[in-house]
């Protein structure tokens, strides 16, 4: 064997080598480390009621996008915490059994780190502004059992309706994705530029909130207009909520309406089913705030209504609450409130949803055209009562007898108040959950309050960790394959040669 081919040889031996043990340390070396999970838990106080989340997400990706996700949540038993204003006491002691469960979900060594948050939302505002001491009553009673529960205690307050809407664009567009896109995809996104947010709407009980990223650069409203910086973009969002535009709090808009013409104690409502009887007591139906400018004095203190089941009688009945008349900008949603020109796709939850999604119009596949929605409200609201009630047992009866209003008025709403039309009604994507976490303002809330949302784009790797260890192995192969062959077209072994037999 000559010398050189002796070189050759070892060389190539050296670099077969050079390449296993490449190869090796990259596999050992990038191989992900043992997960370690933190966890936060959100209340969310509603004014129908409380629910506990509880969020998980890996510590090392802490400020990627799209990693918290929702792994429990708690429905609390019994009304609201704002419901507990006769007995402020029990509002803390109401909590109780969820955060037990969120112990249980939490492994206990994690307890004391886990930060636990509780945001009160349109039913607090309201027991604010009818009784200021009571709603700090309630807030105290729960502070107290938070406190008293294992985790880290980190506030309980009424949060504002603008934060509500923030929080609720925020917690859909991060769970879409639409915030940030690393490596080849956001390449991908440059090229397809479909980088844009979704609205958000969101239809709780007592307040109802819209939110979008609007081009109108002048603000004509500065109260409806937030600035976000999030992973290096900036935003203009616009968002308003609506106190007393939920759907509990509009039905007593409207029954308050109702009560102004009544003659006698009886009324036939067109927004229930024919067959559907519900008595309401006068005394405590003008304490609310939403319905004190109309009080009146009445000679029964009960009022019995009777449904008619009537859906263009209701949407009628409904419209009035949109008052369209006074606009000082250069558009309006109702009540002389601005709002740009709507843009781009809305995400809609909570009740938007509930209610959709009972009537089958939520369209998961493919939104619903409008005329079939409509159509499809208008003959369930003409199907009598017991018939309803009958077909659907296991529906909570509150739920079913008022899914004819609540059908009317989210189309009233998003019609009337907020301008959808037949084209851009097919741009509302209903939706409860998107992946394995609720649509809703709460994990918006929490990545807010955990600075999990950098400002600017964090420092990543544009390759992940398999696609490193992918690329590693192919080269390594492939200069592997370039060394045989140029070993095999420079030394070709005698057997290979031609004329040897
Ligand atoms: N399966 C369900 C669940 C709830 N609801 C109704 O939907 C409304 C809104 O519920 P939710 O979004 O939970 O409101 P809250 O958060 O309690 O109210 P707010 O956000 O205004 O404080 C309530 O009237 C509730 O009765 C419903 O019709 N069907
Ligand atoms: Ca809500």
């Amino acid at each position: 064997m000559s010398s050189t081919r002796k070189i050759l040889l070892i060389l190539g031996f050296l670099s077969t080598l050079a390449v296993i043990a490449l190869i090796a340390v990259a596999v050992t070396q990038n191989k992900p480390l043992p997960k370690n999970i933190k966890y936060g838990i959100v209340l969310d106080a509603g004014s129908s009621h409380t629910n506990l989340y509880v969020y998980e997400w890996p510590a090392e990706k802490e400020n990627d996008t799209g990693v918290v996700k929702q792994v429990e949540v708690c429905k609390v038993e019994g009304p609201g915490i704002s419901g507990y204003s006769h007995a402020t006491e029990k509002a803390g002691p109401s909590l109780a059994q969820c955060l037990q469960q969120a112990k249980e979900v939490i492994p206990s060594t994690q307890h004391k780190e886990t930060p636990v948050y509780l945001g009160a939302t349109a039913g607090m505002r309201l027991l604010r502004l009818e009784n200021e001491s009571a709603a700090d009553e309630v807030l105290s009673s729960v502070e107290t059992t938070l406190r008293l529960a294992p985790f880290n205690f980190q506030g309980a307050r009424i949060i504002t309706g603008q934060e509500e809407g923030a929080y609720g664009w925020i917690t859909i567009n991060y769970l879409l994705g639409s915030f940030k896109q690393s490596g080849w995809k956001k390449l991908l996104h440059s090229l397809k530029s479909t980088s844009e947010t979704s609205g958000a709407l969101d239809l709780g009980g007592a307040s109802t909130q819209i939110t979008f990223v609007s081009k109108e650069l002048s603000s004509e409203s500065p109260e409806n207009q937030l600035y976000f910086r999030l992973y290096g973009k900036d935003y203009q969002v616009y968002t308003h909520s609506f106190l007393c535009y939920g759907k509990d709090q509009a039905l007593q808009q409207k029954l308050a309406r109702d009560l102004q013409t009544v003659e006698s104690s009886s009324l036939l409502d067109p927004c229930f089913h024919r067959g559907y009887q519900r008595t309401i007591n006068i005394s405590d139906f003008f304490k609310n705030p939403c319905t004190s400018d109309k009080k009146k004095q009445l000679p029964f203190s009960q009022l019995y209504i009777e449904g008619e089941g009537d859906y263009q009688k209701c949407r009628e009945n409904i419209q009035k609450l949109f008052d369209k008349t006074n606009c000082p900008y250069s558009s309006c949603s109702f009540n002389g409130i601005y709002l740009p020109p709507l843009q781009g796709d809305f995400g809609a939850f909570s009740a938007f949803y509930f209610v959709m999604n009972f009537l089958n119009l939520a369209g998961e596949a493919s939104p619903v055209p409008l005329n079939k929605v409509t159509r499809t409200i208008e003959s369930f609201c003409a199907r009598p009562w017991q018939e309803v009630k009958t077909m659907y047992q296991n529906i909570k009866e509150k739920y079913l007898s008022e899914y004819c209003f609540s059908g009317a008025y989210i189309l009233s709403l998003l019609e009337n108040g907020y301008e959808f039309t037949e084209d851009n009604w097919q741009r509302i994507h209903f939706l409860g959950k998107i992946g394995s976490s609720d649509a809703g303002w709460t994990l918006g809330y929490m990545l807010n309050l955990t600075n999990m949302i950098p400002a600017e784009e964090p420092a990543v790797p544009p390759l992940s960790h398999g696609s490193y260890v992918g690329l590693m192995v192919l080269c390594s192969l492939v200069l592997v394959s370039v060394l045989l062959f140029a070993w095999l077209l420079f030394h070709k072994p005698k057997c290979l040669q031609k004329g040897v037999v």
